[in-house]
Formats: C-alpha cells, structure tokens, sequence
C-alpha cells in the first residue's frame, strides 16, 4: 500500500510509465521526457478483444500498434495511481506570516468517469487560508493531477483534493470547486453538450463562514 492508500487488490501495483529518478509521473508537467513504457501484454490482449468484437480486424495496418498505444495511453491517463501526494509536495511547505485567502483558480484537469471509461475534464479551484504556512505555488495543480489522473467521480476527486491539501497544511480553511464536462454525457447516454457539473468541498472557515466562501466564489465566478 502507497501512501496515496492505492493498491489494485492484490497488494501490487500494476505496470505502468516509470522514470528512474522517482515515481512522481505527472503528465502534461514535463516529468514524461526520458520515460520508460512497460509494456502491458494484458490490457494489449484486452483491447485486441475490444477490437475484434466491435467488428474491426486487430491485424489491419492501421491498427496493428493500437493495442499498444492504448496500454501506454492507460498509463499515462491513470499515472496519479502511482504518484505518492505527500512526496510530492516534497516538503514544498513555508511558514509564512499570511492569514489572507490564497486562490489558485483555472486549473485545467483531465479525468475518466469510473463508470464508462470516458474522460470529464474542466477546471479546478482551489483556496486556503493559512495557519502559519503556505504551500508552493506549483504544488496545488500537481495535487489536482494526481486526484485527477485516475479512474473518478467528480465528487470524489474535489474531496479528496480538499482532504490532502487540509492534512498537509492544517489551515484555517481550504475550499475546492470543481467544474466538468462528462463525455459520457456528451457523446453518448443523455447527450447533452453543454451541461457542467459543479461540485465543491468546503473545510474550516470555508464552510463556517459564509462571508469568507462569497469570497471565494466572487473570485472564481466568471461567465
Ligand atoms: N455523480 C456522478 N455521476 C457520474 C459521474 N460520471 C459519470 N456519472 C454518471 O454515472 C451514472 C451511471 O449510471 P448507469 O445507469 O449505471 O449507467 P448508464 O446506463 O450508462 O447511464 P446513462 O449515462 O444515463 O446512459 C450516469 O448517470 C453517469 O452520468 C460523476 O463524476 N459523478
Ligand atoms: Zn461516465
């Protein structure tokens, strides 16, 4: 078990893109360069089924390296199942004498909905206030990736964003809202293109005080 709470069941972790130096795989953030895939004979076998049952031919030229391509693509959109949070943050923690609202806003994620596979992406906002220490700036949004980069529900990845960044400052408050577009509701099932979900978790005098989340709101608000 990691410190990220993750194992796949049986105690081990499964394959997946790894760099010598550390496992802290943050794709979209420089950290794939030099990076090795492991390559994955069973999700290969896998989508070589898929393909023969939707009626395609596995053997035809264009597809014969899709397989492949797909376990290294799984690798790279799960790669927050390998990421320890709390290394890497890496001791990015300050004490500084600031007890004002910090807000990092617009914080694109990508994501895949745990029920279809397909992905939900939008932005995150995120906000604390602080109890005598801050937190690198760069953290916050490789917090959001490693929460994101991994089979989710939406509710469940504001949450346990809002959890770590609460255990690992102690603030006074930390507010997260989320907003995502789900292809599974866009492409297929109900269709409808232009619904977001909103979801928010609220910590500390985020969720006590009302006037310190119309704050927050406020900056986040926009059209
Ligand atoms: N609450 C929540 N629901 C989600 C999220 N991602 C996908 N879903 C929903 O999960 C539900 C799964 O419902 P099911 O009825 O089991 O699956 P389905 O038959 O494919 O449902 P439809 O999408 O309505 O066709 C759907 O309503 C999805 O819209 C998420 O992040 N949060
Ligand atoms: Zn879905």
């Amino acid at each position: 078990m990691t410190s990220n709470g993750h194992t796949n069941g049986n105690g081990t972790l499964p394959l997946a893109l790894s760099a010598e130096d550390n496992d802290l795989v943050l794709p979209g953030q420089g950290k794939l360069e030099g990076m090795t895939f492991a390559s994955n004979d069973q999700i290969e076998a896998a989508v070589s089924t898929i393909l023969t049952n939707i009626g395609e031919d596995p053997a035809r030229e264009g597809l014969q390296r899709t397989p492949y391509r797909v376990a290294k693509m799984y690798a790279e959109l799960t790669a927050g199942y390998h990421v320890d949070p709390v290394a890497l943050i890496n001791d990015a923690i300050f004490s500084v004498d600031y007890d004002e609202m910090v807000l990092v806003k617009d914080i694109d994620f990508y994501s895949l909905c745990e029920h279809h596979m397909l992905p939900f992406m939008g932005r995150v906002h995120v906000a604390y206030i602080p109890n005598g220490k801050v937190i690198g700036l760069s953290k916050i949004p490789r917090i959001v990736e490693t929460y994101a980069r991994r089979l989710q529900v939406q509710e469940r990845m504001t949450v346990e964003i809002a959890n770590f960044i609460n255990d690992a400052l102690h603030p006074q408050g930390v507010a997260v809202v989320a907003e995502g577009v789900h292809m599974c509701s866009v492409m297929r099932g109900v269709k409808k293109a232009n619904a977001k979900m909103v979801t928010s978790a609220m910590r500390g005098v985020f969720r006590k005080d009302a006037r310190t989340r119309a704050e927050f709101m406020s900056h986040i608000d926009h059209d």
